[in-house]
């Protein structure tokens, strides 16, 4: 008889906007226990899940779960690399862009289902100023927002577009000197974003080609947003056609320099981190590995 899939659930009770599900008693009622040994564990604090991920991976756990949405993701993510345990996704933020991205199930009893017979994949991590994101990275209005949003008492889609379209108004790009490969150009940075996936969360497209295997990041720069253009984004967004508008700029590279000529607010996986003026932005290539649905294929050709 082979040896049990060993799952610990690491939940995020501050995530997302739906609080009601009981997420022990859905593990409870959909996991097969002929094949899953499973623990949960709740999370005390922000950054908390960094290190219960590194602890359960040194107990030997083959995938380590975040219940929550792409920050808790990211906790996760940092604690289990260079570990040899799987990452998993249980969503549950307001986003969830990773589980998106890897076509996870957003309904909690499928999404659990899957996990009793995933399928592993590895995917690339991104670093910004050394901290790494797995979804997206940014700077300038995107990071601007991830901060208000965050210091906006509620969460959901609905008052992150509040917010978006309240410091639209009031939002100015930063002269910037980007370096990747061999060129180097001056442009202004409205918003200048890093995709590992391709999604914001919320099916938001902002780089729909981007391939999470492919030892690239897509960057995706919009150098101004008059209201004409930033109707245009909007709409590439959400149809995923973003890159065909000619609304923003695009490029591939695997790491790439950028100095601001002012302090500049930067995100990872949507959680605001702090403001620079240099930025340094790498890829590792296939140093985390994910469990994934077993149909799941990558979308990109
Ligand atoms: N017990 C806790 N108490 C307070 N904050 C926590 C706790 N556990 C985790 N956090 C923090 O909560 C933040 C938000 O969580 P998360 O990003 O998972 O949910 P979300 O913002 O609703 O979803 P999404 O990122 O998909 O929009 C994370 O950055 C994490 O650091």
């Amino acid at each position: 008889m082979s040896a049990k899939l060993r799952i610990c659930f690491l939940i995020n009770p501050n995530s997302g906007t739906d609080r009601r599900q009981n997420v022990p008693a859905l593990l409870a009622q959909y996991l097969p226990a002929e094949a899953v040994d499973y623990e949960v564990r709740p999370t005390q604090y922000a950054g908390h899940a960094v290190e219960l991920a590194r602890q359960a991976a040194a107990e030997g756990f083959r995938i380590v779960v975040a219940v929550g949405g792409d920050g808790t993701v990211n906790e996760v993510g940092r604690g289990l690399l260079g570990t040899q345990a799987a990452l998993g996704i249980l969503p549950r933020g307001s986003g969830n862009g990773l589980a998106r991205h890897l076509q996870v199930p957003l309904a909690l009893p499928a999404a659990i289902r899957q996990l009793a017979n995933p399928a592993f994949q590895r995917i690339d991590v991104g670093y910004i100023n050394e901290r790494p994101f797995f979804c997206t990275a940014g700077l300038g209005f995107d990071a601007h927002v991830s901060r208000c949003f965050a210091q906006a008492g509620t969460r959901g889609l609905g008052t992150y577009v509040q917010v978006a379209l309240r410091e639209y108004r009031r939002f100015r790009p930063t002269a910037i000197t980007v370096t990747m490969q061999d060129k180097t150009f001056a442009t202004s940075c409205y918003v200048l974003a890093f995709a590992n996936a391709a999604q914001y969360g919320n099916n938001a497209y902002i780089a729909p080609l981007a391939d999470i295997s492919d030892g690239l990041l897509d960057l995706c720069l919009i150098d101004a947003l008059p209201l004409w253009r930033a109707v245009r984004v909007s709409v590439g967004l959400a149809l995923g056609n973003l890159p065909a508008s000619g609304a923003a700029v695009y490029h591939t590279c695997s790491q790439v320099q950028v100095q601001a000529a002012q302090a500049l607010g930067f995100h990872v996986d949507g959680d605001y981190v702090g403001d620079a003026r240099e930025f340094a932005v790498t890829l590792e290539p296939l140093a985390l590995e994910v469990a994934v649905p077993a149909r799941y294929t990558e979308i990109v050709t």
